[in-house]
């Protein structure tokens, strides 16, 4: 049948995310995948030229949100692993229990972190885990848009996972319809050597790869780092042209003297993870200094066992609250730059810069927010606050993802929940029992 694209009616309010201002009452239409049509409900036009159409009275139309640092699978250790730093956390609980993950554990475990993530308004996310090939069917399989790679800890993985890895990007890249991309990821420069990491730069530009990578997270780290080889990690992966491919660096939590010129001048991009920093104790990121140097600051979860959940509403909020209490000065971040760094930072920081934003001819990734959700709450003085500041995911209605309806009534089309639930429960009881 000829496809007639998807009319969306009665829109309360659409929230652009390129410019502050906000559109009232509104109509938009979908068309091949992406977004035809932006206009007044006075021109709109009869539902019946429209093979779909959703009725958005009381509703908010917003870009998708973008998750760009994650490790879906791990959803599988929430609550196994809570309340220690980062070192510790890393080799004593995380790294034993990942050693026992199946394939299939990889794929339940992020088939558990894609319904997650969809069901709270994510369309598009950044993993790095390992067998990517799994989490890629959970990808293809949901609807949701997602950039991949292959996470390398040299001891472990050592040349030949580095081939592995490359083959992966190379051999998924742009599939599930376009809607999977690919990177590569060394862990940090903490698990890397020098020659390890330089190899990847030239394999990156090699191969038009963007790199994936934890940067700076903690100060014992730097510290460390600093005593090994005398400089910075920031400054080391300078030394040899680290920064020259496209950048999506986790954390960057502490900077040292320097540091900053190098991401600025690099345009390196950057997943800030508030919750994850503030529950491993990492500390607060910098980020109204990155702001006014005009770095792309985007948001991430991190995993869900740093944080506990992939909720990027709460994760907005403490982005903001975090820089007002550092800083002492609530008139830091804002609603306004709460959606950007989630929607148009989001999709710079991950090469998708045909979404991020609510305009006509970009794809549509597109959710619609329910303003009279028990979650959003009364009265409604100004809804992108009472999204950033009063609700949480649950206030989330409708997912569309590349012109496609996934989550319609907070309920998921494409994934089998109760099924997900099980095997995930499942498979991460198995685990921690033989780690006991
Ligand atoms: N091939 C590697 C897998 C690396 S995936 C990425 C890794 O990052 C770990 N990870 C998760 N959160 C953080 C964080 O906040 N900082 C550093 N590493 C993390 C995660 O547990 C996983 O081991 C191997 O054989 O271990
Ligand atoms: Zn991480």
């Amino acid at each position: 049948m000829f496809e007639l694209g998807i009319l969306i009616k009665n829109i309360l309010e659409i929230y652009p995310a390129d410019k502050a201002e906000v559109l009232k009452d509104q109509y938009l239409i979908i068309e091949d995948k992406k977004i035809k049509k932006i206009a007044s409900m006075e021109s709109c036009p009869s539902e019946k030229e429209f093979s779909e159409q959703i009725d958005a009275e009381g509703k908010i139309l917003l870009p998708g949100l973008i998750n760009t640092h994650t490790h879906s699978a791990m959803t599988l250790m929430r609550g196994y692993a809570d309340d220690m730093p980062l070192q510790k956390w890393l080799q004593n609980k995380i790294w034993p229990f990942e050693a026992k993950l199946s394939e299939d554990d990889i794929y339940w475990g992020t088939a558990l972190g894609v319904l997650e993530m969809l069901k709270s308004g994510t369309t598009a996310f950044a993993d790095m885990y390992f067998a990517m090939d799994r989490a890629a069917e959970v990808v293809a399989k949901s609807g949701i848009r997602a950039v991949l790679a292959e996470g390398l800890i040299e001891a472990n993985d050592g040349e030949e996972g580095l081939e592995n890895s490359l083959n992966f990007a190379l051999e998924y890249n742009n599939t599930a319809e376009g809607r999977i991309t690919t990177m590569l990821a060394p862990h940090a420069p903490y698990t890397c050597s020098r020659a390890y990491l330089a190899k990847i730069t030239e394999l990156a530009a090699d191969n038009n790869l963007a790199v994936h990578i934890h940067l700076s997270e903690t100060k014992a780290e730097v510290e460390d780092f600093i005593n090994k080889h005398s400089v910075s990690p920031i400054k080391f992966l300078d030394e040899f042209n680290f920064f020259e491919n496209h950048i999506l660096a986790a954390h960057v939590v502490h900077l040292e003297p320097g540091d900053l010129k190098i991401l600025k001048n690099d345009n390196v991009n950057i997943a800030h993870n508030p919750v994850s920093n503030a529950k491993l104790g990492s500390g607060i990121a910098p980020i109204i200094d990155y702001l006014a140097a005009d770095i792309n600051v985007s948001l991430g979860t991190d995993g869900v066992s740093s944080n506990n959940n992939l909720d990027l509403i709460t994760e907005a909020r403490m982005a903001a609250y975090l820089q007002k209490v550092n800083n002492y000065d609530p008139s830091l971040i804002d609603t306004q730059q709460l959606l950007k760094m989630l929607t148009i930072n989001g999709a710079q920081t991950l090469n998708l810069s045909q979404t991020g934003m609510i305009k006509e001819g970009k794809k549509a990734d597109l959710i619609l927010i329910d303003t009279q959700s028990n979650s959003f709450s009364y009265p409604h003085h100004n809804n992108l606050s009472n999204l950033f500041y009063a609700a949480d995911s649950r206030v989330v209605d409708t997912v569309i993802i590349d012109g496609k309806i996934i989550v319609e009534a907070g309920e998921i089309k494409t994934l089998d929940q109760e099924k997900i639930y099980y095997e995930a429960e499942k498979r991460a009881k198995r685990i921690a029992d033989k780690l006991k």
